[in-house]
């Protein structure tokens, strides 16, 4: 059916959701390289976003890593404004959904969660990058045989280490490093986010939840956090390193935080 068909080349087989960007949809690919592959292709028309999705898009054609959502192909419609992104499908969906789907993750769990991220973030670490924008909506799972692998995503607030752009504070409440308010953004601002994630993953919350929301930005804002106490003491201590106030007590990258969840015997 011509109406379910984009750009004469994808099908589109469901629509996944909306975000900042646009729609993003679950497509099969009817032409050219990927014929027959089921994919997410994202479609953003809103020219205040459009570059935000050009960075993800120049900064993921340089990374390929198991642990990083990977972009197939994208294509710019110049006439119409038009940004289409194909990547690849992510069938589990992201991190956040999972968890209120599930309920909070098993230590265990969260962990291996944890390392599949900080894998990603590594890598990206490693070659100068911070993301900037960790959080739950931007993991995504992908079922691979009975397990599922995890993959950091969405780049549109990537940043090269060092450079010096005004820092604008972008990203989301509850998971924001307290130096980023500052207009200092380091490798290690990631780490604090992901530590967040990690106390979404085992309670459901992020650790600066309240229902005032003017509160709760101001406790952000001030790292005033509150670890829930029914943790186990080894996920407490992991935690109070990962949310330091104080960056350069965090893992300065996520090399740093693998090689203390490999010794910790976490991972
Ligand atoms: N590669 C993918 N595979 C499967 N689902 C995806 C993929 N990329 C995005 N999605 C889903 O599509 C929806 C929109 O994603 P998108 O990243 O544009 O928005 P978002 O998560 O709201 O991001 P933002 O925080 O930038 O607004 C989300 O529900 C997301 O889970």
């Amino acid at each position: 059916m011509a109406d379910n068909v984009i750009l004469n080349t994808y099908q589109v087989l469901s629509f996944l959701g909306s975000g900042t960007f646009g729609e993003v949809y679950k497509v099969r690919v009817l032409k050219g390289r990927y014929r027959g592959k089921i994919m997410a292709l994202k479609v953003a028309k809103n020219p205040e976003v459009l570059p935000y999705l050009w960075k993800e898009v120049q900064t993921l054609l340089l990374l390929n890593h198991p642990h990083i959502v990977s972009l197939q192909s994208y294509l710019y419609k110049k006439d119409r404004g038009e940004l289409y992104v194909l990547y690849e499908l992510m069938d589990v969906g992201d991190l956040k959904e999972y968890v209120l789907s599930k309920g909070r993750l098993e230590e265990s769990d969260a962990l291996k969660v944890l390392i599949h991220v900080a894998r990603g973030l590594e890598f990206l670490h490693g070659r100068g990058y911070i993301h900037g924008d960790v959080k739950p909506e931007n993991i995504f799972g992908k079922k691979v045989l009975s397990d599922v692998l995890w993959k950091l995503g969405d780049f549109g607030l990537v940043r090269i280490r060092g450079s010096q752009n005004v820092i604008e504070v972008k990203g989301t409440i509850g998971y924001i490093a307290p130096e980023v308010f500052r207009g200092e953004v380091h490798r290690s601002s990631d780490i604090f986010s992901l530590g967040c994630v990690l106390h979404f993953m085992l309670t459901g919350r992020d650790p600066f939840e309240c229902q005032d929301k003017k509160e709760k930005l101001r406790r952000n804002k001030e790292g005033l956090y509150v670890i829930e106490e029914s943790l186990s003491d080894r996920i407490k201590k992991l935690l109070s390193i990962m949310l330091s106030n104080d960056y350069t007590k965090r893992f300065m990258t996520a090399k740093e935080l693998i090689q203390y969840m490999v010794k910790e015997r976490l991972a």
